[in-house]
């Protein structure tokens, strides 16, 4: 445990637990929920990146239970090389996000950088006795995952240029989509345990989630959302190398059954950005929340799975 933690007991989520997003107790009613993200563009319009990067910022926010209020800008752009309106854009699409998600833009930072990047810090607030972490998944639990997974095939697909526009319009949606009314709705039910899915893909942030809780995850891979056409993208070897290295890094954490082929393997460890929300509910609850989530517009959300008190910190896909 870092030593500054060991003699305070006000950090509630710390490095010693790392989970989405820190959190410090203020009062016995308020905690205060901090995260930070950013990356390089992952579509070509200036404006979608924007949209892209808040939500996924915010996503964060969101896996912790809380309800974000501030954010920082963070931008790395070179208004020498490139045409400032492209930075205008994207903190245009940022700022819309951000008023989406009911927060305000306090300020930021800037740099010159010939290589464009973009993110927020991000301040949210949650009780402090309300906090999803990603630890406290229980046996008996169904798994809930609320966007489709594929986004990295995909991202990569549109630098190969080989997706079109309708498809490139799908995906920028997919990824564009707060996690705000997944989380409002999930607030109403029990939630065990819960993380946002993004680079570790699927089966990444989904091992995180049995490793803290000392469970063991069963998948059933015709239960997960996937976009469409990534199965033929990633056929024709359309793999982000972030995919294939979080599929040898889980290599040892996953048994599949034999009807799982090889692709859908991939498709399942595919590094994502902006991902769903991967929460676990009592199962008595797991029917009724996803009804509630389908009708508030999380069209996409899916039962994926179950946990299970046999092999902790180790997941079973079935297909
Ligand atoms: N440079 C760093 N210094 C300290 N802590 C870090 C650093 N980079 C990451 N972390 C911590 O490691 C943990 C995992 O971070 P990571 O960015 O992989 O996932 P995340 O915070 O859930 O973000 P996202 O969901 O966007 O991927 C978090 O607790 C984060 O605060
Ligand atoms: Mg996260």
């Amino acid at each position: 445990m870092p030593r500054e933690e060991e003699e305070r007991d006000d950090i509630l989520v710390g490095l010693t637990e790392p989970d989405d997003a820190g959190v410090i107790r203020l009062s016995d009613e308020c905690a205060l929920v901090q995260t930070v993200d950013f990356f390089t563009p992952v579509v070509d319009d200036p404006y979608a990146f924007g949209q892209i990067a808040a939500a996924n910022s915010l996503s964060d926010i969101y896996a912790m239970g809380a309800e974000p209020l501030t954010v920082l800008n963070l931008v790395a752009f070179s208004v020498n090389k490139l045409d400032p309106s492209l930075l205008v854009d994207i903190l245009r699409g940022a700022a819309d996000k951000v008023k989406e998600a009911g927060a305000v833009t306090i300020g930021g930072h800037s740099i010159d950088d010939p290589e464009p990047k973009f993110g927020l810090a991000v301040t949210g607030q949650v009780h402090p006795d309300r906090i999803w972490r990603k630890g406290g998944a229980r046996p008996g639990d169904r798994l809930i995952l609320t966007k489709p997974v594929g986004v990295g095939i995909h991202t990569t697909a549109i630098k190969r240029g080989a997706l079109r526009d309708e498809e490139i319009e799908r995906v920028t949606r997919v990824m564009a989509a707060l996690n705000r009314d997944a989380a409002r709705v999930m607030r109403s039910y029990e939630i065990h345990a819960c993380t946002d899915v993004t680079g570790f893909g699927l089966l990444g942030h989904a091992y995180e989630m049995s490793r803290a809780g000392q469970v063991g995850l069963e998948i059933d891979a015709r239960e997960v959302p996937v976009l469409p056409r990534t199965d033929e993208l990633a056929r024709a070897g359309i793999v982000p190398g972030g995919t294939r290295a979080n599929a040898r890094w889980l290599a040892d954490r996953l048994s599949f059954s034999e009807d799982v082929d090889e692709v859908m393997r991939i498709i399942l460890c595919d590094a994502v950005t902006s991902g769903g929300l991967l929460a676990a509910v009592p199962e008595a609850q797991a029917v009724p929340l996803l009804e509630e989530l389908h009708r508030n517009g999380v069209a996409e959300a899916r039962i994926i799975g179950r946990v299970v008190s046999d092999h902790p910190a180790h997941i079973r896909i079935t297909g």
